[in-house]
């Protein structure tokens, strides 16, 4: 089955220098968690900007949800962008808006009636443990609390791809284990996964969750298992290639 993102030879070039990612070809599973990792400067935020479609790549091709988004006409993407939940690396919040009118964007942006986003944003809010802080601006919130917000918002519209770049830096670990367990449940909803971290910590901590590594540019694949056309089975025969 196809995968509900496809990176087929696709190279990063930002200005004239040398290509900052070379040669990503792989396939996420749609329903699949996958986490991100490799060292600082590595590519990570470069290639998760190419998957929720805020940079084109300068060569390759992309498919989001069985489209090629590259070749896609510009006026399409945000169509496509709605189906992908973003938490940002620096939050992203809005600063005169609240945490609930923060988090209840998506929905306002959707067109989701006002009576009837009222009961999702509270209890949104309740899940990453900010009931009690709806009416606060940003500013008055501690960097963990922001990116609470920030992942309230990124899921409140139940989105097929949910991308997440360092979602558990400023949390300390029980809130990162509840943030770990809310992305966990949307996944088993359905939701794709992607999760960029270094935290070696939460690596553990999703037993079905599939690594991708990043090193200087490059995916890692030591397994092959992410390569893409996927290999073909030869465990019919029992002949490994
Ligand atoms: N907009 C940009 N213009 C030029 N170079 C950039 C830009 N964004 C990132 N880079 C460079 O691309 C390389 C990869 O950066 P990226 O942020 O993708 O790495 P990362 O693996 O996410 O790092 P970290 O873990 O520290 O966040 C770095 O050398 C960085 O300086």
């Amino acid at each position: 089955m196809a995968g509900i993102v496809q990176f087929e030879n696709v190279g990063l070039r930002y200005g004239t220098g040398s290509e900052t990612l070379s040669d990503l070809s792989f396939s996420l599973a749609v329903g699949g968690f996958y986490f991100l990792t490799g060292p600082s400067g590595a590519g990570k935020t470069s290639l998760l900007k190419m998957l929720y479609l805020a940079q084109r790549p300068s060569r390759g091709a992309i498919r989001l949800f069985g489209e090629d988004v590259v070749l896609a006409q510009r006026a399409r993407l945000p169509g496509f962008r709605r189906r992908i939940g973003v938490v940002f690396q620096d939050f992203r919040l809005i600063p005169h808006l609240s945490a609930f009118d923060n988090v209840a964007l998506p929905l306002r942006v959707a067109g989701v009636d006002e009576r009837d986003l009222v009961t999702p944003v509270r209890e949104m809010l309740a899940w990453v443990g900010l009931a009690d802080r709806a009416t606060a601006r940003p500013a008055t919130l501690s960097g963990g609390e922001q990116q609470r917000v920030a992942i309230a918002r990124a899921v409140i519209g139940r989105p097929e791809i949910l991308v997440a770049d360092e979602p558990t830096g400023n949390v300390d670990p029980e809130m990162a284990a509840r943030l770990l367990h809310l992305f966990d449940a949307l996944n088993t909803l359905g939701t794709t996964i992607v999760v960029a971290t270094h935290d070696i910590h939460l690596l553990s901590r999703v037993a079905k969750a599939e690594m991708l590594r990043i090193e200087k540019g490059r995916l890692v694949d030591p397994t092959g298992a992410l390569r893409y056309p996927p290999r073909p089975d030869f465990s019919r025969d029992g002949v490994r290639p």
